[in-house]
């Protein structure tokens, strides 16, 4: 199938630091990839890179084929690249469904119009509704951020996301901070997501790695070092060292 999203040879380096180091990645639609790796291992930097908001020193990115290095993230969203909005970067005294809907009218090209209005758009809030009821969110859709707790904050992340209408989605953490009781909402989410989306997600709970991911891919020192399937991942002698070479370094600074 031809790639959806694709990553040749993306370079970036801090000072003398090779933070992302050569690396090369490609998904196709209804993918479902872990991003994996020991702490400092370039993760943040990798999808800072992918998204537009950092720039690489060599390399390329792709989405659908067309080459997107030189367009900034917005000019990405539009293209279907997707990052899932941060929890730290919602409104607390906006609602969710002014949230989407903010979504809905920036897809649609209409985020220029006054805001307030699209209580009276038809074809909005049945979006917003239909949305955030797949999402278990519609009951608190009027209420204020402020009010609904961390796991549906980080569903309405979710939610914000899909109505951009991603053709590639990139989800960090999902259900990082999330109460173990909330969690199994957040799996159920992502386990619903469209199956024509292709997703990657950056996850340090191996837990949910392993229900979650066709595919793992193992970053490690800015290099991607492993990439295969969840029952392989653990018995590879270099993920093993990179991740026994961390807990080692971590102690060694504690
Ligand atoms: N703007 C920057 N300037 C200098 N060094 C940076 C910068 N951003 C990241 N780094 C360094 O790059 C390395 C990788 O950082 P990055 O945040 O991408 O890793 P990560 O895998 O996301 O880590 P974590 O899982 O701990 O969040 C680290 O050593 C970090 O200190």
């Amino acid at each position: 199938m031809q790639p959806i999203f694709e990553v040749r040879n993306l370079k970036r380096a801090f000072g003398g630091l090779a933070v992302t180091n050569d690396v090369s990645l490609s998904m196709a639609p209804g993918d479902r990839v872990a991003l994996i790796g020991p702490n400092g291992a370039g993760k943040t930097t990798f999808v800072n890179l992918v998204t537009g908001n950092l720039k690489p020193d060599s390399g390329e990115v792709r989405i659908g084929g067309e080459v997107v290095t030189g367009i900034d993230a917005i000019g990405r969203v539009r293209r279907g690249l997707v990052r899932s909005f941060q929890v730290t970067r919602l409104f607390a005294d906006m609602t969710p469904s002014e949230h989407v809907a903010l979504a809905v009218l920036q897809r649609t090209g209409r985020a220029g119009r006054l805001f307030g209005n699209f209580l009276g758009m038809p074809d909005v809030m049945a979006e917003v509704a239909d949305l955030l009821g797949k999402l278990g969110l519609r009951e608190l859709m009027h209420r204020k951020v402020s009010e609904i707790a961390y796991g549906q904050q980080r569903l309405l992340e979710i939610a914000v996301a899909l109505a951009l209408k991603p053709r590639v989605l990139l989800l960090d953490e999902p259900a990082a901070g999330v109460p173990q009781s909330d969690t199994g909402r957040i799996e159920q989410a992502l386990a619903d997501l469209p199956a024509d989306l292709a997703v990657l997600m950056i996850e340090h709970d191996m837990d949910l790695v392993f229900r979650f991911a066709k595919r793992v891919v193992v970053l490690a020192a800015g290099a991607i070092i492993f990439d295969g399937s969840p029952s392989d991942v653990t018995k590879d002698l270099r993920v093993r060292e990179a991740y026994l070479g961390s807990y080692a370094n971590a102690s060694h600074a504690a």
